[in-house]
């Protein structure tokens, strides 16, 4: 594996008067730290890999990603020897080493998939051959059944719609390292957690775990009792940022492209808006983004964005202008 990316000379965002706690990269800049990383995807293994209206291609897997996919193996690679290191220091023998755990958050539509899926790929064709798993925090939501008894079909995607004690559970389970660890699916097709269907997530080297809240802290109890957040099981999290208008204009054209596509299908949630006038269909998709979306981003998702590991900015066409690393 390759060592750690070096920030290029006066790459640092430069201010005597204020300390940032990120190496600020454009893109270019960004892209040096490949250095020799092998490029192991395939156009059209990228072309399956990307989500609706994400126009991701090679170029930008060359330029963003391989560079990432060089600092991750780093850190798995450091991470593992810390991990040695630790077992040597206590004496201890014959501890299994747990998943190197990766968030991945960002508002709903800025294409978190996307950058899930591909990132899976690419780790999983390390020479090392690491297993990877990769689960959606959309599992964890309330069914739509508790959520209309609770009135909260409008706080889809908010703290309070996801089951938030079995997100927990499951990460700890996971950084227990136990077997056949189970999280629950969701359908955006039927807009529900899937009854009884689930992703079994057994000892990987690397879980993925993506969502728009992942990074939310929780208010700590003043007893000093242990109150875990999603985000003590990462080793390493990223968000995915834009512009708040741009991430707008994702949804609302993403909703209209939908309409031709997904909610064809009678089962679709959404189905009723296939038929409608286009500017009836625009309004609904605004009226979402705008009572529930934005002011998730607004209230819960942006005010995160400082605690991640990475921060890849995105502009028009969703493709990562900057890139901001935590400083060590
Ligand atoms: N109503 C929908 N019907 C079908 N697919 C959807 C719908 N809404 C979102 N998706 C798909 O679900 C995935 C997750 O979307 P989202 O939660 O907005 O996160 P992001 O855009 O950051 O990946 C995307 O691949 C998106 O295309
Ligand atoms: C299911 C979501 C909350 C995303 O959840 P996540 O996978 O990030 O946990 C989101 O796609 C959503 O449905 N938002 C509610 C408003 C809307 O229909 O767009």
């Amino acid at each position: 594996m390759t060592p750690a990316a070096q920030p290029a000379e006066g790459t640092e965002q430069s201010s005597s008067a204020t300390y940032s706690p990120y190496h600020v990269f454009t893109s270019a800049e960004w892209a040096r730290f490949r250095a020799d990383t092998p490029l192991t995807l395939t156009f059209d293994e990228v072309a399956r890999l990307r989500s609706l209206d994400d126009p991701i291609d090679l170029d930008e897997v060359r330029r963003i990603y391989l560079s990432l996919s060089r600092l991750l193996s780093a850190h798995v690679e450091a991470s593992l020897l810390l991990f040695q290191q630790r077992n040597r220091f206590l004496s201890l023998s014959d501890v299994t080493k747990t998943p190197f755990v990766i968030g991945i958050a960002g508002s709903v539509a800025v294409g978190k998939s996307t950058t899930a899926r591909i990132l899976k790929e690419l780790l999983a064709r390390w020479p090392s051959s690491p297993k990877v798993d990769l689960i959606t925090t959309d599992g964890f939501l309330h069914p739509n059944a508790v959520l209309r008894r609770e009135n909260l079909m409008e706080r889809k995607g908010f703290p309070e719609s996801y089951d938030i004690g079995a997100l927990l559970r499951f990460l700890s389970a996971i950084k227990a390292g136990q077997p056949n660890v189970k999280a629950p699916r969701y359908s955006h097709l039927t807009y529900d957690v899937l009854p009884d269907e689930f992703t079994v997530v057994d000892r990987p080297d690397i879980l993925i775990f993506e969502g728009i809240n992942v990074l939310q802290s929780r208010d700590l109890p003043a007893d000093g009792k242990f109150v875990p957040m999603v985000s003590d099981f990462f080793d390493f999290s990223i968000y995915i940022d834009a512009d708040e208008a741009l991430i707008h204009n994702w949804y609302v054209e993403r909703f209209m492209k939908l309409r031709n596509t997904a909610f064809r299908d009678p089962n679709s949630f959404f189905h009723r808006y296939a038929t409608i006038s286009e500017d009836a269909a625009r309004a609904i998709a605004e009226g979402l983004w705008e009572n529930i979306n934005l002011k998730n981003l607004r209230q819960n998702i942006l005010p995160t964005r400082p605690r991640a590991d990475l921060i890849l900015r995105k502009g028009s066409n969703h493709l990562v202008e900057t890139v901001a690393l935590r400083k060590l």
